[in-house]
């Protein structure tokens, strides 16, 4: 039998796969590439904004496999495509136009914490489904509405739900709403997020003010900034050396003191990885030793976005479980999201106190 070899770790073994040449069987060029890019149909059913299937490997009209045997030719839809900018300026209308207001800052609540949009006032909300071309939350703990209002003076727009990369939507598609935002009028990002703690001073409950991060994504060749650069929104390489605001985490370190939580505070660095299954020990060992304090699957690619149109960029992850980064760990500290959202509950009211001020300096310093 001809097969071809792979490492399977103690050295490498032969494994068959039918073929006759040394390479998978023979497919047809169209072939290869539809199997190559399962989620890369560019029918209006998947690629384009008001596509019912977008993300996913779609199925077409005649009900077989996009781009599989019927002989149409598969032609990627590059990430920065999926929201042209019209498509974007179209939504920020509808939010502008339907809240009468133009916020300055946008809040994304993490998992648990959506009560920081509840503590807006006056808010005009708008459900995901009802806003044109919008994705839909499918993740418990983040409601699926976006909440326009004001707080501490300041007109601000807050998204209870996020939508992340292991759901199925493509990176540009989960941050394609800071770039609402930033069609709105809003200059300043407030990104918050549940993480596991690494860093082994980090105890559950603690605020991780994020000063940088690791896109392990990035490293994996994937970003929301993928495909041809708009200039409206930004630069075809921007840098990222600055993304997160000093003179926003200085504050929040005072405010942190003022409330009395100074030693539950730490700036750190994030890491988001795909998801949606937690981390290995080898993977969390390793993600320490490249000096990441916390992770999570969120928040990075929202930061690119954001800094890529010139926003201001405030973060931090609340720390809702300590990552075993260790085989000697206890056995029993098995992340899972039920702990992840009753942690963030317990911890809402420090996470929306926090943000309240942070929010109050900056409209004071503006007013
Ligand atoms: O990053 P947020 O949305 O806060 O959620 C975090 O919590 C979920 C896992 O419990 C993941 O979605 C992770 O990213
Ligand atoms: N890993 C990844 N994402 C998370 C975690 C975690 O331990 N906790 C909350 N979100």
């Amino acid at each position: 039998m001809t097969g071809y070899k792979v490492a399977n770790g103690n050295g490498s073994t032969n494994v068959t796969n039918g073929s006759t040449n040394g390479h998978s069987n023979g497919l047809s060029s169209a072939e290869y590439t539809a199997q190559e890019n399962p989620t890369m149909c560019s029918r209006d059913c998947c690629s384009g904004p008001g596509g019912s299937n977008r993300g996913n490997t779609c199925t077409d009209k005649k009900g077989g496999k996009a781009g599989s045997l019927n002989g149409e030719k598969i032609i990627p839809t590059p990430q920065s495509l999926l929201y042209p900018y019209e498509v974007i300026e179209e939504i920020a209308d509808f939010i502008v136009k339907g809240s009468g207001m133009r916020p300055k800052i946008g809040i994304i609540c993490g998992s648990g914490l959506g009560s920081l949009a509840d503590i807006i006032q006056d808010p005009k909300i708008f459900e995901y489904e009802k806003i044109p071309n919008f994705p839909v939350s499918t993740v418990e703990g983040h409601a699926g509405r976006l909440v326009v209002g004001t707080l501490e003076g300041a007109t601000v727009m807050a998204m209870q739900g996020r939508f992340h990369f292991y759901e199925g939507y493509p990176l540009a598609k989960c941050s394609m709403p800071v770039r609402v935002m930033k069609l709105c009028g809003v200059e300043y990002l407030f990104a918050t997020n549940a993480a596991g703690g690494i860093n082994p001073r980090f105890a559950v409950g603690d605020i991780m003010l994020m000063h940088d991060h690791v896109n392990m994504l990035g490293f994996a060749g994937n970003s929301p900034l993928q495909g041809p650069n708009d200039p409206r929104f930004g630069p075809r390489f921007p840098a990222l050396v600055n993304s997160y605001n000093k003179d926003l985490i200085n504050k929040a370190i005072e405010i942190g003191k003022a409330m009395g939580i100074e030693s539950n505070i730490h700036v750190g660095v994030y890491s988001c990885l795909g998801g949606p299954n937690y981390e290995t020990i080898a993977e969390l060992k390793a993600l320490r030793m490249m000096g990441v304090d916390a992770v999570g699957m969120s928040t990075v690619h929202e930061v690119i976005t954001a800094r890529h149109c010139d926003m201001k960029v405030f973060a931090f992850s609340l720390i809702t479980n300590k990552c075993a980064t260790e085989y000697s760990d206890k056995k029993d500290d098995e992340a899972n999201h039920e702990e992840v959202m009753a942690v963030a509950k317990t911890r809402q009211k420090a996470c929306c106190e926090l943000v309240a001020r942070l929010i109050r300096e900056i409209h004071l310093a503006s007013a």
